[in-house]
C-alpha cells in the first residue's frame, strides 16, 4: 500500500473467564468452555506524518492510562530472510529501558508477517495507543474529563496514575487481549482489505495463528492458547493446537524466520478447534466475577498437576474423563436453555445446579489427589456461600483455580446481585480464614464485568481522540 493510503485504525479484543476444562485443555484429547468478557483492550494506530524525503523507522507505543508507559522502537529488515528486527530505543542516554515483552514480540511477529506480503516496501512509522477497560486492574482510577473543544463523547477508560508494573491485575487475560488487539490493529493498518479483512473467517484465522505464535513466544512457554482463542473468537468451546506446531519456526531474526512464519500462519497445519455455537448464555442468566484479594501462580500449579497425572495416570485419567463428561454436559445444558428457552418454575435450573456441584466435586478430588490447591477449602466455603444466595445457580474457581477470582452464574437481576454483594461485603469477617495451609483470603469484591459473546472487532478511531498523543 502507498503511505498515503495508510489510515488510522482501532480494534478491541475481550478478556476471558475459563468456566470448565482447566488443566484438561492442555491435552488435545479434552476441551475447554471459555467465556469472553466485556472488559476489552483497545488499540488505536495512526501514521506518523513525515516530510517527503525524510526516512524514519520508528513506532511509538503508549499506554496513556499509566504513568511513564511509553515504548519507542526502531525496526529494520534483517538479512537472510530473518524478518523485521525490532529494537527498543532510549529517549536519552541515561534512560532505563523498561521493556514490555508482549508489545516487543507482537511487533516483531506482526511486522515480519507484513513484510513478507510487501517485499521491498519499507514499513512506515506509526503511533500506537493502548487503552484497557478498568476491570483488568483492581487499582483505583479516575475518570478523565471531557475535552471541552470537541464533541467527542467521554470514553470509559480511567487514568490509573501509577506505572503499569504497580497496577494490580484481576487476572482477566490482559496480555492475550493486548496481543490479539495489537496484532489486529497492525494488520488492519499496514495491509489492504484484500490482504487482511478482520470481518472475514480467513482474516480471523490468520490473526488467531499469528497472535498465538507471538503470545507463546512472549510468555516463553506454550500454554493451551485458550485466552488468545477467546480474544479472537469470543466465547467458545476450545480444543488446543498441537504444541509441536510452534517449534517448526526459527527464532526471530534467524535465517528463514520470515518465510517460515508466513507459511505457518497461512498454512493448514493448525488443528485448533473452535466451536462457537456450543457455548451460549441463556436469556435471564449472566456471569459475575468476584475478585479475591489474594493470588496463585498458574505455571507452578500446572507443573504439579501434570506431574501428578504422569505418575498416577490411571487415577488421573479417570477423574479427567468424568470431568470432560461434566464439562460437555454443562455446555450442552447452557446451549439447550439458550436455544429452547426455559420452562418456568423453581426447577428450571436444577440440572445446571447439579452440573456445577458435580464438576466442583471432581475438581476437589483432583485437588486432594494431586496436592495442588485448585479448589482450596477457603474457596469451597466462599463458593458454597455464594451458591446458597437465592438466584445464584453455581460457581467455580476458573482456569487453574487457587486463590484467584471465582466466577458465579446467576439470574440476571438487581436483587440477586445486591444479595451477593451483601454476602461478599461481610466475607472477610465471617468467612473461613485459613486452613492448615495458613492462607487467608482477603477482601472479596465483585468485578464489573459480564460475559461477552463477540471476539475481536473494529472500533471507530475517532472515539480515542482524548487519549491519543501524536
Ligand atoms: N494496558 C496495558 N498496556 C501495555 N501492556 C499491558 C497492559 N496490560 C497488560 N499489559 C502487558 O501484559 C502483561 C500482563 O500479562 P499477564 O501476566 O499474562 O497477565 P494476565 O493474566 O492479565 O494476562 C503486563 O506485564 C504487560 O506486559
Ligand atoms: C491451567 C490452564 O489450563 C488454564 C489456566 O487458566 P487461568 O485463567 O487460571 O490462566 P491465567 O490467566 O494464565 O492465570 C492453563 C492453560 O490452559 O494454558
Amino acid at each position: 500500500m502507498a503511505d498515503s493510503d495508510l489510515t488510522s485504525q482501532a480494534t478491541s479484543a475481550p478478556g476471558k473467564v475459563f468456566l470448565a476444562g482447566g488443566y484438561l485443555v492442555l491435552d488435545r484429547a479434552y476441551t475447554a468452555l471459555v467465556f469472553g468478557l466485556d472488559a476489552r483492550i483497545h488499540v488505536h494506530i495512526e501514521p506518523i506524518r513525515i516530510e517527503s524525503g525524510v526516512t524514519l523507522s520508528e513506532i511509538i507505543v503508549r499506554s496513556p492510562q499509566f504513568r511513564g508507559a511509553v515504548w519507542e522502537y526502531g525496526y529494520r529488515l534483517v538479512e537472510r530472510d530473518g524478518g523485521i528486527g525490532v529494537t527498543q530505543l532510549r529517549a536519552s542516554h541515561d534512560d532505563r529501558i523498561d521493556r514490555n515483552p508482549f508489545i516487543e514480540t507482537t511487533l516483531t511477529y506482526a511486522l515480519t508477517y507484513i513484510s513478507t506480503l510487501h517485499p521491498g516496501t519499507p514499513i512506515s512509522p506509526s503511533n500506537i495507543s493502548i487503552l484497557a477497560s478498568s476491570a483488568y486492574y483492581s487499582t483505583p482510577g479516575t475518570a478523565v474529563p471531557l475535552m471541552s473543544s470537541t464533541t467527542t463523547p467521554s470514553t470509559p477508560f480511567l487514568n490509573f496514575d501509577v506505572p503499569l508494573s504497580a497496577a494490580h491485575k484481576t487476572g482477566l487475560g490482559s496480555s492475550a487481549a493486548l496481543v490479539t488487539s495489537f496484532t489486529a490493529a497492525l494488520l488492519s493498518h499496514y495491509l489492504s482489505k484484500e490482504e487482511f479483512d478482520l470481518d472475514s473467517e480467513d482474516g480471523l484465522r490468520v490473526l488467531h495463528n499469528l497472535a498465538q505464535a507471538a503470545h507463546c513466544a512472549a510468555q516463553g512457554k506454550v500454554g493451551s492458547g485458550f485466552d488468545i482463542a477467546s480474544a479472537v473468537y469470543g466465547s467458545c468451546l476450545y480444543r488446543r493446537f498441537s504444541p509441536s506446531l510452534l517449534s517448526s519456526i526459527p527464532e526471530p531474526c534467524k535465517p528463514s524466520f520470515a518465510p517460515k512464519l508466513r507459511s505457518l500462519i497461512e498454512g493448514d497445519t493448525w488443528d485448533t478447534e473452535i466451536r462457537k455455537a456450543a457455548v451460549q448464555m441463556p436469556a435471564g442468566l449472566r456471569l459475575v466475577m468476584c475478585d479475591v484479594d489474594c493470588g496463585s501462580e498458574t505455571p507452578g500449579m500446572v507443573k504439579q498437576v501434570l506431574k501428578w497425572r504422569e505418575e498416577n495416570s490411571e487415577e488421573a485419567n479417570k477423574i479427567w474423563a468424568e470431568l470432560q463428561v461434566g464439562n460437555d454436559a454443562l455446555a450442552a445444558e447452557l446451549t439447550r436453555l439458550a436455544t429452547e428457552g426455559t420452562a418456568s418454575g423453581d426447577g428450571k435450573y436444577a440440572k445446571l445446579r447439579e452440573l456445577f456441584q458435580g464438576n466442583r466435586q471432581l475438581i476437589r478430588q483432583m485437588s486432594a489427589a494431586s496436592g495442588v490447591p485448585i479448589e482450596p477449602p477457603q474457596q469451597t466455603a466462599l463458593l458454597d456461600a455464594c451458591s446458597n444466595v437465592p438466584g445464584v445457580i453455581g460457581g467455580v474457581v476458573p482456569g487453574a483455580g487457587g486463590y484467584d477470582a471465582i466466577v458465579v452464574l446467576l439470574e440476571d437481576n438487581d436483587e440477586v446481585i445486591t444479595d451477593l454483594k451483601k454476602l461478599l461485603d461481610g466475607w472477610k469477617v465471617e468467612g473461613e480464614t485459613g486452613d492448615d495451609d495458613g492462607v487467608q483470603i482477603g477482601k472479596v469484591g465483585i468485578i464489573g464485568v459480564r460475559e461477552e459473546m463477540v471476539g475481536v472487532k473494529r472500533e471507530d478511531p475517532e472515539a480515542y481522540k482524548q487519549w491519543v498523543t501524536s
